[in-house]
């Protein structure tokens, strides 16, 4: 790839382009970024990471390989519609847009595209996002070569059917939340039993990347794991009893569903709009 311009300037962007670099995929001067007005943070990235930015669309454009489409979702139909003279088929669309599906992107653009659909977490910003890619049939093996190795910089990365993106949402997309949801649960417990709120805190960190790095290294299963901390008549047996009473694994699944049906429905009421 010798050229990749990104609109929208926004966290996301930010982590992407951070992965790019530090794994020297491209060099800064490979790098355009544009958004719809914020020049404050332009000029962040351009002290930051050095890459191209502005709001020269020619500039930012002419002679990308790919155009990365990095706004909120709520602003995707404005920003795709501005830059349509700028989109051919040439180009590769990378969209991390979530919720924003394949064909609106190329209804809004009033043509046919070559789109990557994205959806990647936010532990982006620290190279860990566990991303899914989805390709539409113009997309080339090359292409999707090219951005497979762009999302391997910022962590691991599947590749799927577009239908299999609600679920991704659901699942990986939202995921760090429902992990952040446990984290906050266990400080708040670590409090009512006594314990030093600083000192706590690092316990439930080491435990939650303790617990992560065995789910990735050793062959055995969740449940197998589950069951090695578990002695008969122990502590965790006492706690899990708890959760099972609670019905807390049934809730999970439930929460990951309900998530991806919003993703269903966001993405329809985005369809439908686009329509009209
Ligand atoms: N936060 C998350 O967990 C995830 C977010 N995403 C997606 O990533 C995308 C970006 O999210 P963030 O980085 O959190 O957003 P953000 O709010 O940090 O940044 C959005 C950027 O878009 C720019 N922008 C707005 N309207 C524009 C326009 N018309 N033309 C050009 N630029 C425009 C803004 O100036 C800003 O720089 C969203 O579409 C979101 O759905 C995807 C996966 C996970
Ligand atoms: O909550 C949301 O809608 C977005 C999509 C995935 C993560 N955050």
């Amino acid at each position: 790839m010798k050229k990749l311009a990104v609109v929208g300037a926004g966290s996301m962007a930010e982590a992407i382009i951070a992965g790019i670099l530090e794994s020297n995929l491209l060099k800064s001067s490979q790098i355009y970024v544009t958004n719809k007005c914020n020049q404050e943070k332009l000029e962040e990235l351009s002290s930051n990471y050095h890459v191209k930015t502005g709001y020269d669309m020619q500039q930012i454009f002419t002679d990308a390989d790919a155009i990365m489409l990095a706004m909120k979702p709520k602003d995707a139909a404005d920003a795709i519609r501005a830059i349509k003279d700028h989109l051919t088929s040439d180009t590769l669309i990378i969209s991390v847009l979530a919720g924003v599906s394949i064909s609106s992107i190329e209804q809004l653009a009033e043509k046919e595209l070559a789109v990557i659909r994205t959806m990647p977490n936010t532990s982006a910003a620290i190279g860990k996002s566990a991303s899914a890619l989805a390709i539409n049939e113009r997309v080339s093996e090359q292409q999707m070569q090219k951005c497979k190795k762009i999302f391997e910089t910022i962590g691991f990365t599947a590749i799927v059917e577009e239908e299999q993106l609600d679920a991704v949402t659901g699942l990986s997309g939202s995921g760090p939340a429902y992990v952040y949801y446990l984290a906050e649960a266990m400080e708040k417990s670590a409090k009512e039993i006594g314990l030093d709120d600083e000192m706590a805190k690092g316990l439930i960190i080491q435990t939650l990347i303790g617990a992560a790095e065995m789910l990735k290294k050793s062959h055995k299963t969740p449940e197998e794991l589950r069951k090695a901390v578990t002695s008969p008549g122990g502590t965790t047996e006492a706690g899990i009893r708890v959760l099972e009473a609670n019905e807390v694994q049934q809730s999970v699944i439930d929460c990951i569903k309900t998530a991806a049906e919003r993703s269903k429905q966001l993405g329809e009421n985005f369809s439908s709009k686009v329509k009209v």
